[in-house]
């Protein structure tokens, strides 16, 4: 796995398989995360406008309505993905690692596990989906 997306990994505390290492170090982190509220695509749905705008990033749902006009990329191109999933959008612009830990600062859920894309039930990526 390169080590530009092995840092992003980290960063939103996504452990990949096979990482036993990361999987202890991430433990308190792990706990933490569990304890989001769930949230279902159908719930983000409703936030879809300018003045209430969530978005799901693996798997995680993100209120960035406050954030829209400080974003450096532009409201635009968040507002394409308002009340959906951004995950390819977010990941293909090559975010730095500052702006993966702002995310935290929006961060208001998870997805069900039965909607998951990116994270098994014991919060770790799925193999497939995610490019080494
Ligand atoms: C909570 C969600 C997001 C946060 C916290 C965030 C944060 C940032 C930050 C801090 C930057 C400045 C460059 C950097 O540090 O990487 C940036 C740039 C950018 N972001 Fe986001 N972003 C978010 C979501 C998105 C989404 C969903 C898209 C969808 C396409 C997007 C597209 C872009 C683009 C196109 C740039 C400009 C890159 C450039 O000009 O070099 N961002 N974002």
């Amino acid at each position: 796995m390169s080590s530009a997306l092995t840092n992003l990994l980290q960063s939103l505390r996504i452990v990949p398989f096979g990482s036993k290492a990361m999987v202890a170090s991430s433990e308190k982190e792990r706990l933490k995360v569990t304890d989001l509220p769930e949230i279902s695509l159908e719930e983000v749905a409703q936030h879809d406008s300018f003045d209430d705008c969530w978005v799901v990033i693996y798997d995680r749902v993100y209120d960035v309505t406050h954030f829209l006009r400080d974003h450096p990329g532009g409201d635009d191109v968040i507002m394409d993905h308002a009340g959906r999933d951004a995950t390819i959008a977010f990941h293909g612009t090559g975010h730095s690692r500052d702006a993966v830990e702002l995310m935290r600062d929006f961060l208001i859920g998870e997805l069900p596990v039965k909607q998951h894309i990116f994270r098994t039930g014991q919060n770790k990526v799925l193999s497939s989906g995610i490019p080494e």
